[in-house]
């Protein structure tokens, strides 16, 4: 089954944000309260009782390893409900600007360095706490984070991806990959991923076989970037 907005909506609005390739992202009101419905939508190639098993298996592991997270310390959104049959997570409503939306106002639209080192600082911290506690966030992307409005923190969201492991391989591929965005979409905020590294450091006791394996996860990075 999925989700109708003009059926399902109630009394509540039902606006769609986000129209992804595997899930659609809704912005709606849960008791009373500003919520974000993340819908998994079917693979019609699949069998439909195979295709609902997987996106329930999905959909659980999303809502256990943000569960888990907030378990380590670090803020993500509350989770509201799990529905098995629409296929669908409800959780609360996170009011502020993604670090995606503040970090390309850097320079231009005053936004300051203290601000960026905050923010950067708060990053490491956040991954070094997931890290130490086994679990790998897999898309670790400057738009899955979002600063809270009035107290200014960063909560994590998009556990859809996310996987438990000890293995410093997988923690530094996390790392590598925010790097790599970091690289690409905000070049203008020069030594930013330094920052989050040394936040990292302080937070993650097994930093350093997790930034020697960094080291090499970078050098693979580089020789199939020579490659083609
Ligand atoms: N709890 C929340 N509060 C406010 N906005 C949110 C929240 N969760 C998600 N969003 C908004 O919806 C967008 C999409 O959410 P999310 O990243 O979870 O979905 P996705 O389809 O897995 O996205 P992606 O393809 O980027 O991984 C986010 O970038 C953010 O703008």
């Amino acid at each position: 089954m999925e989700i109708d907005p003009k059926i399902d909506s109630g009394n509540d609005a039902l606006v769609l944000i986000k129209q992804g390739a595997e899930a659609r992202v809704f912005e709606s009101v849960f008791a009373g309260k500003r919520s974000i419905i993340k819908e998994r939508f079917s693979k019609k190639y699949r069998h439909p009782s195979l295709d609902s098993k997987l996106t329930i298996k999905r959909l659980n592991a999303e809502a256990r390893c943000m569960t888990k997270a907030r378990r380590l310390g670090v803020l993500t959104p509350v989770l509201y409900a799990v529905d098995p049959v629409l296929h669908t997570l409800t959780f609360e409503y996170v009011g502020g600007p993604s670090v995606k939306d503040v970090f390309l106002g850097f320079g231009s639209n005053g936004v300051v360095q203290e601000r960026l080192a905050d923010i950067a600082t708060q990053i490491g911290a956040a991954i070094g706490k997931l890290h130490d506690g086994g679990l790998v966030h897999g898309d670790l992307t400057t738009s899955n984070m979002l600063i809270r409005d009035g107290t200014n923190k960063l909560v994590l969201i998009d556990f859809g991806l996310s996987f438990t492991s000890t293995l410093p391989e997988d923690k530094a591929v996390d790392l590598y990959v925010l790097e790599r965005a970091l690289i690409s979409m905000h070049s203008s905020c020069g030594n930013v991923m330094d920052l989050i590294l040394a936040a990292y450091k302080k937070s993650s006791k097994q930093w350093c076989s997790t930034l020697n394996k960094l080291a090499q996860v970078r050098q693979r990075g580089r020789k199939r970037t020579m490659v083609g």
